[in-house]
């Protein structure tokens, strides 16, 4: 097994001004999965717009988007502040239209059930479901008007459960739900909404040496053996929003090595 995860891997396959006239909004913008995705999309000429909790993050990425072909413009927001992120995304929907949101900001803390309080799940949940259908339901009416489509940075496994997980998996796959509930609700308006759910991925918080011990078990008990990338994420987001994406809804598809789908009970023993 290789010694490092953050091996640098062109994962590019989408045509260059695929997205010109076209805009995002993107929640934690500043970091990991959010600044690959945005990164990606300001590449292939997209207007993108995010946010997240941090300003000097989001101005990082903004560094790194400069003189890309399209642009990006930030602002700090917390997406669990209701009346904020949802004047936030009128701001941006009335400034310049939303063809792609991307629910991106969440997080959790890793736990055994029997040591969440109450408190505990209501953060995460609050964090990973509830302000999703708030920013979601925010942006309809922007969303409605270019025919544009919604993808929510998932987990893999939300369908079959993961240790230490409960509060977040249970929001994950509350929000899986609601896609899919959105995804017919909003089809006669061309609206599309899908789930992605990442393995493992190698961002800033799991590449410490401290977090090593977990990330080795995690990348072994994936049966490719490889931690997804921050690249093929974003990539997968950019063909989801183009063209190509056109009839697929309320889907949630795993980029994960199959982690999703092990262990499992084998009737053959692995190679
Ligand atoms: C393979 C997949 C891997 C996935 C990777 C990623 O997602 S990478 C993403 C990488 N990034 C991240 O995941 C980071 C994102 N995480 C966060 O931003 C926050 O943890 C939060 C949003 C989950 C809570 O925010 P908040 O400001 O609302 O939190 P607060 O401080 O006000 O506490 C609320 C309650 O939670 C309780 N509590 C807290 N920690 C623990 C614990 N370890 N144990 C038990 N409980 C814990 C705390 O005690 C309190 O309850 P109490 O005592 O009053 O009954
Ligand atoms: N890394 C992994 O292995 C996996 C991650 N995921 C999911 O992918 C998404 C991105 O994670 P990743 O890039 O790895 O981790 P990061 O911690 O780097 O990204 C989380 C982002 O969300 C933002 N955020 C968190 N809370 C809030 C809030 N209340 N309001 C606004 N923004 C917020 C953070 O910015 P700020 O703190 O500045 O607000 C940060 O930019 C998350 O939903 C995560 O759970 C899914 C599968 C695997």
């Amino acid at each position: 097994m290789s010694s490092s995860y953050n091996e640098p891997y062109d994962a590019s396959v989408l045509r260059d001004g695929l997205f010109v006239e076209k805009s995002a909004f993107v929640s934690g913008a500043g970091s990991g999965i959010g600044r690959a995705i945005v990164l990606r999309l300001v590449e292939l000429g997209m207007s993108v717009f995010g946010t997240g909790r941090r300003v000097e993050m989001l101005e990082e990425t903004a560094k790194r988007a400069g003189g890309k072909a399209g642009t990006f413009t930030y602002k700090p927001c917390n997406v669990r502040e209701t009346e904020a992120i949802e004047a936030l995304v009128r701001e941006v929907g009335e400034a310049q239209g939303i063809d792609l949101l991307v629910n991106n900001a969440g997080g959790q803390f890793f736990a055994p059930g029997t040591q969440i309080s109450r408190r505990g799940w209501d953060s995460v949940i609050d964090l990973n479901l509830s302000a999703v259908f708030t920013v979601t339901k925010a942006a309809h009416p922007y969303l409605k008007a270019r025919r544009g489509s919604v993808a929510n940075i998932s987990l893999s496994g939300v369908d079959r459960g993961s240790m230490g997980l409960a509060h977040s998996i249970a929001a994950r796959a509350g929000v899986l739900g609601m896609t899919r509930s959105l995804a017919l609700e909003w089809a006669k308006d061309g609206i599309r909404l899908n789930c992605i759910g990442p393995g493992t991925v190698v961002t800033e918080g799991l590449a410490v040496e401290a977090a090593r011990p977990m990330l080795d078990r995690l990348v072994e008990a994936t049966p490719m053996g490889i931690p997804t990338s921050v690249e093929e994420v974003a990539e997968l987001v950019a063909f989801l929003a183009s063209p190509a994406g056109r009839l697929m809804t309320g889907q949630l598809i795993q980029i994960d090595g199959a982690a999703h789908l092990g262990p499992g009970l084998h009737m053959i023993a692995a190679e």
